[in-house]
């Protein structure tokens, strides 16, 4: 929580979340419940699994993304039925509820289950679940999926993807808004995934985005703009290295979906105060702030929030451009769009 004086207004401001991954959702205290229940063995040669608490130790030196990816991943293993991912998403909705978010676009990375023999349908009817409750408990969310592809997987890994999400027709009957992708950053340049963007595109899916200058230079932000034509991108913190780029961004409304704690925690920055926020205000630069991995980098969207708010110093006006922002780029209807919109301006209104 922060001390600012604008605590309340960010806490009452309804919020819209494009970049939250559920497995990242998944706290080490679930990790071990779950695979107790399920009968997991925990890696036995890292002291970090002996305990939730050791776990949590750990969580505080992440060296690098591809360090973080490594945890990230065993955490999966414990997620084997319907119910676990129900138990996931429904927790993470609740959380998020409380803080205000009235708008999620919720990630998550089919290959690494069904790589496991955890098949997708398993998947979408614990997170479909969790949503059908969600309509019940939570009235003012609506609730998206994306499904991201894992860069650190052969290429045809996630063409394979793609295949078995098309014939789901998942895509088309309202589960899925959108296509991403994420993991390793390093070494997996836009171009590596044009036939696969470009077979989604051809085959009907409309909304990609990628997750790129988080730790990849602002090249592989361009490149995958012009190569991948997605309308999003997922961190994009690095395209402030160049200048074009930023002017670019601001005039095709491109939106940056930025996760300050996870730059901070990931080494991506060495503060806060480093992330480019007050050049892309400046700049027009479309974005919305997002808790990508809650349950690893210490805190849900609201922490992330406050930590922005206490870095910069942002003004009501900048909230409100922040606030208005985010909707604009989020992947639901123009009617719903306009809800989101009159939620805004009317907590923005009665706060001045
Ligand atoms: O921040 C991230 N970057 C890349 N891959 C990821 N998978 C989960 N979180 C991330
Ligand atoms: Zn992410």
């Amino acid at each position: 929580m922060c001390n600012d004086k604008l605590h309340q207004l960010l806490q009452a401001l309804p919020k819209c979340e494009h970049h939250v991954h559920i497995e990242g959702t998944i706290s080490p205290e679930l990790f071990f419940r779950l695979a107790s229940k399920n009968g997991i063995t925990l890696p036995s040669d890292d002291p970090a699994f002996e305990s939730p608490a050791a776990l949590h130790a750990r969580y505080q030196n992440f060296t690098s993304l591809d360090d973080f990816l490594h945890y990230y991943f065993v955490g999966f293993s414990a997620l084997i039925n319907a119910s676990d991912f129900e138990a996931l998403t429904y927790d993470y909705l609740a959380l998020a509820y409380s803080q205000n978010v009235y708008h999620a676009e919720i990630f998550f990375d089919p290959q690494a289950h069904i790589s496991r023999n955890v098949p997708y349908h398993t998947i979408i009817a614990g997170m479909n679940a969790a949503k059908a409750r969600a309509a019940v408990d939570f009235p003012k969310l609506s609730i998206e999926f994306i499904p991201c592809l894992l860069r650190h997987l052969p290429v045809p890994s996630a063409h394979e993807l793609l295949d078995e999400l098309l014939a789901s027709g998942h895509f088309f009957d309202g589960t899925l808004v959108g296509f991403g992708m994420s993991s390793t950053e390093l070494g997996k340049h836009p171009s590596l995934y044009k036939s696969v963007y470009d077979s989604a595109r051809a085959a009907g899916v409309s909304n990609f985005t990628a997750h790129y200058g988080e730790e990849g230079p602002s090249d592989y932000v361009k490149d995958a703009l012009s190569l991948l034509n997605v309308s999003r991108i997922d961190h994009g913190r690095r395209s402030a290295e160049d200048a074009d780029l930023v002017a670019q961004l601001a005039e095709s409304a491109t939106m940056l979906t930025l996760c300050p704690l996870s730059n901070v925690i990931l080494k991506g920055v060495d503060r806060m105060q480093d992330i480019p926020i007050r050049e892309f205000l400046d700049a027009n630069v479309r974005f919305s702030i997002n808790s990508d991995d809650p349950a690893y980098f210490g805190g849900y969207i609201q922490e992330n929030y406050c930590a922005v708010q206490e870095a910069f110093g942002l003004t009501v006006d900048d909230w409100g451009k922040i606030a208005r922002g985010a909707i604009a780029g989020s992947w639901c209807s123009s009617s719903r769009k306009e809800q989101l919109l009159s939620e805004v301006d009317n907590v923005l209104h009665n706060w001045n």
